[in-house]
């Protein structure tokens, strides 16, 4: 029998597995590389995060990534070099980590890769007449990161879940229910990232199937692009100091609203194809604001942000939602859009995932270092046929080193 098998066999036997965690997001800040133990698996998954880094990208691996990011007319040769060259990037970045951690490969029992989503096609976002379905693509092949790293890795997460039918995000629903349920409470999981996404948690034994992940439109995103439009040496807006100096431009801010995303159903998910600079400057022109100041720009963004979420609960908790909110993600450090939050939903509590021991710049990594839990050692998480189609699938492809 191959051995890669014998091997993967025996850890899925084995009381606990050491799994490399990576996310690489639609911010492209880096990769976060989040090495954690998991105990046992489905409900009575307990995981360490032993240790955590985000290696950053530096421009120019930024400047590959956004050669055919979210883009409509992309070369096919430069995706097809694209794929294994991001595969063999994040191989050396999880050996530096794991060197800095003074861990040996072998020490690991396996790699979650997420890779880096390029394009996110929901079909009600295409709306292309030859392919009625849901598509999403990743690029870092698991097959390149598995031989430079010698891990057996998994990859490829969300194709599983739109072939059982999902729109292949959120899978933060996964791990959140698996993770964070608690007794006490209902809560709220607000990933802040280049997207905006959050995760309902019944109080754990209730009903699962009322657990459901959905994104809400914006994050970061548009806020780094504006940035980055005016300031091409800044990433972001640090603190949103430049933003918190604005004021929000209702006339902006109508327009921006207007796009039927915010008015459609949950659960839906979207990405910087739609929340792109094309649909910032349709609504600039529509509301007379192209030569608006960065900073009324920044806090207007700011506010759309905040009402996405706000606008999402709603739809699902009523007029003034009172809820246990645990923010997470880069946007967890903005103030500003910390503020306009508790501007837009003052019935909520707001916290972040440290108040429940997960680290916010972690939590997305973490998310595929339990999937690959629940792949090799686990069953099929359900959360029932409630309001997300929530598939109760194994997910990841299986690479092995050799
Ligand atoms: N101190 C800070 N002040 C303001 N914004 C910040 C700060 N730190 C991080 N951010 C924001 O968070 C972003 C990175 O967040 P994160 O890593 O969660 O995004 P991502 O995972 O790439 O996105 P997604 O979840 O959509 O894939 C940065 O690009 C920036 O916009
Ligand atoms: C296609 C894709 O990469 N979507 C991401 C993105 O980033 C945030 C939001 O949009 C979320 O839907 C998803 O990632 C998280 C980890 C998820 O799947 O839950």
């Amino acid at each position: 029998m191959n051995s890669y098998l014998t091997r993967l066999y025996s850890m899925a036997q084995q009381p606990s597995r050491r799994i490399v965690g990576l996310m690489s997001g639609t911010s492209l800040d880096g990769l976060d590389v989040a090495l954690c133990r998991l105990h046992g698996h489905g409900t009575a998954t307990r995981l360490e995060l032993e240790h955590f880094a985000t290696v950053p990208y530096s421009n120019e691996v930024r400047r590959r990534i956004r050669e055919v990011f979210a883009g409509g007319q992309v070369s096919l040769e430069y995706l097809t070099l694209l794929h294994p060259w991001l595969g063999l990037l994040h191989g050396d970045m999880i050996l530096q980590c794991l060197q800095e951690w003074q861990v040996a490969p072998a020490a690991v029992d396996l790699v979650a890769s997420h890779g880096q989503t390029v394009y996110h096609a929901p079909q009600h976002q295409h709306q292309h007449p030859d392919f009625p379905l849901n598509a999403t693509l990743q690029l870092g092949d698991g097959d390149h990161v598995s031989v430079r790293t010698g891990i057996i890795t998994l990859s490829d997460f969300r194709q599983k879940h739109i072939a059982a039918g999902g729109e292949g995000a959120p899978l933060a629903a996964y791990g959140d229910y698996l993770l964070l349920s608690s007794t006490e409470e209902e809560r709220l999981l607000l990933n802040l990232g280049g997207i905006a996404n959050f995760t309902y948690l019944p109080r754990a034994g209730q009903d699962a199937s009322a657990a459901f992940s959905t994104d809400t439109g914006p994050g970061n995103t548009l806020l780094d692009a504006t940035v980055r439009a005016h300031h091409p040496m800044l990433a972001y807006d640090e603190d949103g100091r430049l933003a918190s100096a604005g004021q929000v431009h209702a006339g902006l801010l109508t327009e921006l609203l207007a796009h039927p995303f915010f008015a459609a159903p949950l659960p839906k998910t979207t990405g910087p194809e739609l929340f792109g600079p094309a649909y910032l400057r349709s609504a600039q022109e529509r509301s007379d604001t192209l030569t608006l100041g960065l900073a009324d720009t920044l806090a207007t963004l700011t506010e759309l942000s905040a009402v996405g979420v706000a606008q999402a609960a709603r739809q699902v908790f009523g007029s003034e939602p009172a809820l246990a909110v645990y923010a997470s993600g880069g946007g967890a450090h903005n103030p500003a859009l910390q503020a306009a939050l508790r501007r837009q939903l003052p019935a909520c509590r707001f916290a972040t995932t440290q108040q429940l021991g997960v680290l916010p710049d972690a939590k997305e990594a973490i998310l595929f270092a339990l999937l690959a839990n629940e792949a090799v050692a686990g069953q099929p998480v359900s959360l029932g046929a409630g309001r997300q189609r929530v598939p109760a699938v194994s997910m990841g492809k299986i690479s092995l080193p050799g």
